[in-house]
């Protein structure tokens, strides 16, 4: 029987020990924490539980228009529910995650893993199982699956308390809802908790060290998220890099590296996470992580020493968890011989859960702007709807790319309430090379939001050459 040690728990982690142990090889997941790795436990399931409170709260703006009226400054919420709510559903899918793997016969062990190949080059592989009464264990193993994920990154001078100056992993202990919130990092998890806080009701500031949020994201897209950041009240400060964060009084100060301060009651640190791949046996096996720290590997999820596989976070490929979880699975089929696609990043459907959300996938707007890749583009906004004209909804829009000559769809964003949900049909037709003819001719619910995805595709097939 093929023995499969996986080093971490989380999508990466236990999405392979699922499917390795369906082609019947004999497996041991280890993680220092529970299963559900980071995503369940701290970063992805909880920050999507409060953003569905934040998103219930969001809805109720624009009620006037539609004829409810409500007090929407009365409308609040009360933090011991919602961070019950997110700790609550957090381990409640860890336990899921824990009795499913282990009905499908995978050995789970709690401890911290460490790879310790006498030397490197060897067939075989081991592993060492740290405990937390310090007791270890060692496990051979024909291949071993690093999945070990990341942390949150700390800057020198804003090191988190748990109190004022916090990751995203400490919100959920705060007893109170923060005064004035200042976001430090506007990337997509800067973006998110400020959305969400915002949502809620609570004064935020972003701190961003570019002139606009979220600078890899689609930028027409970014502009929507911003000006709806504006007119709900929060601010952001550009061109503003965080030199260091500091305690005052009851608040925080934050100070610029250009000299400005700000002043809040919290700061959140959103400023990148770091791979967990120290002090776990690399050298051993002659594994060195890239200058990021990241462990390279190449599309199979093969690292550069042989039976030793990485996915998910540690990688950097792409750090999300739908991501995390098919390196995990490729690598698994890869090790057991069956047949494997390498993994296609361009095919990704990924969304940022903004109110209103932004998803994409596909070639983008810069890369088609860049000229790295001729396209043909539409951009509908959602304005010329007729379902978002019934709904009210008034910020966003539906962008599609396609080849210019085939006309095939290579992409495409959304960004409207709900997005993630309707980025799919773009995704099912760049993962098929489907037309835009296609999508023109496929009957949407009338009225609907994505009746603007056919329509989006009727515009662009007036251009095309082929019809
Ligand atoms: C705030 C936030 C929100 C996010 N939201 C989304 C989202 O909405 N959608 C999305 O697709 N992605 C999201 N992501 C990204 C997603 O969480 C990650 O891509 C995903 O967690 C990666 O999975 P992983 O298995 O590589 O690592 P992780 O989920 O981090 O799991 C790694 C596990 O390995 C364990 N471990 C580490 N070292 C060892 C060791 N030596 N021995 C044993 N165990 C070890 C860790 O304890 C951890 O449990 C979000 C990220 C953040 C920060
Ligand atoms: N919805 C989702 O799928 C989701 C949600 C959150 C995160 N993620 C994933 O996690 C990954 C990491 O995203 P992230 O936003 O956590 O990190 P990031 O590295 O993308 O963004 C961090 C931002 O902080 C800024 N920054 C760094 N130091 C700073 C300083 N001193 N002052 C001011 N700004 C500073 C950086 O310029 C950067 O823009 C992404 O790849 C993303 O895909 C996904």
């Amino acid at each position: 029987m093929t023995r499969i040690v996986i080093m971490g728990g989380g999508p990466a982690g236990y999405e392979s020990a699922l499917v390795a142990a369906q082609h019947g090889a004999d497996v041991t997941v280890i993680d220092q924490n529970a299963l559900g790795g980071g995503c369940v436990l701290y970063d992805c399931v909880p920050s999507k539980t409060l953003i569905a409170t934040s998103g219930a709260r969001a809805g109720l703006h624009g009620m006037g228009e539609l004829g409810v009226s409500l007090d929407l400054d009365n409308v609040t919420v009360d933090n011991h529910v919602v961070h019950g709510r997110v700790k609550g559903l957090a381990l409640a899918q860890s336990a899921d995650i824990k009795a499913r793997v282990q009905r499908e016969g995978v050995r789970v062990l709690t401890g911290t893993a460490r790879l310790c190949d006498a030397e490197p080059g060897l067939a075989v592989h081991e592993v060492e199982v740290t405990v937390d009464g310090g007791e270890t264990e060692r496990l051979t193993a024909d291949f071993v699956l690093i999945a070990t994920g990341a942390t949150p990154r700390v800057l020198p001078g804003a090191v988190p308390d748990g109190e004022r100056i916090l990751d995203w992993r400490q919100l959920y202990d705060l007893d109170e809802m923060p005064e004035h919130l200042i976001v430090v990092g506007s990337g997509v998890t800067g973006a998110e908790f400020a959305s969400a806080y915002t949502e809620m009701g609570v004064r935020v500031t972003v701190v961003s060290s570019r002139d606009r949020i979220m600078p890899h994201e689609d930028a027409d897209a970014a502009a929507v998220i911003e000006e709806v950041f504006s007119q709900r009240g929060a601010t952001l400060a550009k061109h503003a890099r965080a030199e260091k964060v500091e305690r005052a009084g009851d608040g925080v100060v934050v100070h610029l590296s250009d000299g400005r301060t700000i002043e809040g009651s919290h700061a959140l640190m959103t400023v990148g996470s770091v791979p967990n791949t120290t002090g776990i046996g690399l050298e051993t096996v002659g594994i060195e992580t890239d200058s990021r720290g990241f462990v390279p590997v190449d599309r199979v999820s093969r690292t550069g020493a042989s039976g030793i596989y990485a996915a998910g976070d540690c990688t950097g490929l792409l750090m999300l968890a739908s991501v995390a979880s098919m390196q995990g699975r490729i690598a698994m089929w890869h090790a057991l011989g069956e047949g494997v696609s390498p993994i296609k990043l361009k095919t990704v459907a990924a969304n940022v859960f903004t109110h209103p959300e932004l998803a994409t996938v596909g070639i983008s707007q810069q890369a088609i702007d860049a000229g790295e890749v001729p396209a043909r583009t539409i951009m509908l906004p959602l304005a010329t709807n007729p379902r978002a004209k019934m709904e009210g909804l008034r910020h966003g829009f539906v962008k599609l790319f396609c080849r210019p000559a085939t006309g095939v769809v290579i992409g495409g964003v959304v960004v409207a309430p709900m997005a993630s949900e309707q980025i799919l049909p773009i995704a099912l037709a760049v993962q098929n090379q489907l037309t835009a003819h296609d999508l023109a001719l496929t009957f949407a619910v009338y009225p609907s939001l994505s009746g603007s995805l056919t329509e989006a595709g009727r515009q662009l097939m007036r251009h095309d050459d082929l019809d």
